[in-house]
């Protein structure tokens, strides 16, 4: 008989912890995985007294799950993080919290845990649109795109966030000029930072310089889940999300948890990354988050010595598909060096005037007549 999982974490979600919290309130339990019979699972204490504190916790929970029908071994490991106590067993998903405490104390915020319940998609208090940004392929200028447009809407006027969800490679902070450590004054509440008119939010910022991100589905939902709702967007005209690329479980945990306006799907005009495009469509009809419409990148290369104009990778492929799917074609964006090197120092290529910037603008101003930017 399998054992379901949900079932398990209720189980044991009301088991009060020495300061009189349930365990589901304390958030304490991470990389909870069930293995046949077997549930595994670890306990997150800042120390080694805290975790000797918690042997009654533990020896409570192992007794509920060790009830439950189907479940015939349990292992409960505590581990605190600065030092840690323990290997996380065998098999474990890797899904250690992230610190935002780094190397100076607090504030002590972690991203990266098992979702709280809510009742549906929310919106965030404040922000009037939400907009992801997504794309099939890798590679094909969807965080470019993302800074770019919100430093267009922020020169349009409008109050404009920027969250940077690409779990598996944060680029937002590089682009828009970022770093530090965003804080969190009372542990519970994030602030995010600013540049360039925008408000920015990165789940970069909360790494260690080439720390890699090993999560599973419930650790990301609840991830993100943090950083739409525990981050201090104030008043917002809108937010743009910039996805991973493909389909998978951000994308999932974000139509799940926020009420989405909308999604921007963006593509290079070949027929590879076009094919990758419908998939990304594809499910965002099926997470019944409407596409807003696709964008051309790396679109026409103009030679900055002769002006001759070439098409890398295609020309006129994505208002095609557009018009295919009977979707909105909201522009192309041309292939420069600039754009490149702009994004490399932190200074996105709309900031400027010229070509990019012009195509940029024509681009924030669609959206904003379309009433969603
Ligand atoms: N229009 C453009 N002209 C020139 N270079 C570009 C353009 N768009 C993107 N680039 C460059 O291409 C590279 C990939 O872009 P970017 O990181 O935005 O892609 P992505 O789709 O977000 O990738 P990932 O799959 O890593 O999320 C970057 O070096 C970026 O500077």
């Amino acid at each position: 008989m399998s054992v379901n999982r949900e079932a398990a974490l209720r189980e044991i979600s009301e088991i009060l912890m020495p300061d009189g919290k349930t365990l589901e309130q304390a958030d304490i339990v991470r990389a909870f995985s069930i293995d046949g019979a077997t549930i595994r699972f670890v306990l997150e204490v800042p120390d080694a007294d805290a975790a000797r504190a918690l042997s009654a916790v533990e020896a409570e929970a192992k007794r509920r799950l060790q009830a439950l029908p189907g479940v015939e071994k349990v292992q409960i490991v505590m581990t605190a993080p600065a030092a840690r106590q323990t290997r996380p067993p065998q098999g474990q998903p890797q899904g250690q919290p992230v610190r935002s405490s780094g190397e100076g104390g607090p504030p002590s915020l972690q991203i990266g845990r098992h979702p709280t319940a809510q009742a549906g998609p929310q919106p965030i208090p404040g922000v009037k649109n939400i907009i992801a940004i997504g794309s099939g392929k890798g590679g094909v200028g969807k965080s470019t795109v993302t800074s770019n447009l919100a430093v267009a809407l922020a020169k349009a006027g409008r109050k404009v966030g920027l969250l940077d969800a690409d779990i598996y490679g944060p680029s937002q902070p590089r682009m828009m000029g970022l770093s530090g450590r965003p804080a969190s004054p009372d542990g519970q509440r994030i602030e995010p930072l600013h540049a360039h008119g925008v408000t920015v939010m990165s789940i970069g910022l909360m790494l260690k310089e080439g720390e890699a991100v090993v999560w599973r589905g419930p650790m990301l939902m609840g991830a993100m889940q943090q950083l739409l709702q525990q981050v201090n967007w104030g008043e917002l005209d809108v937010l743009l999300i910039d996805l991973p690329p493909g389909t998978g479980d951000v994308q999932l945990s974000l139509c799940q948890k926020a009420q989405v306006t909308g999604a921007i799907i963006v593509s290079t005009p070949q027929d590879v990354a076009l094919l990758d495009a419908r998939r990304a469509i594809d499910m965002f009809n099926k997470l019944k988050a409407p596409v807003l419409g696709l964008i051309e990148n790396m679109s026409t290369y103009t030679c900055p010595n002769c002006g001759h104009e070439a098409h890398l990778f295609g020309h006129g492929g994505v208002a095609a598909e557009a018009q295919q799917l009977g979707l909105p074609f909201l522009g192309e964006l041309p292939l420069q060096l600039e754009v490149r090197l702009a994004g490399d120092s932190g200074k996105p290529a709309a900031l400027g005037e010229g070509a990019v910037a012009d195509a940029y603008a024509r681009l924030a101003d669609r959206l904003i007549k379309g009433g969603i930017a």
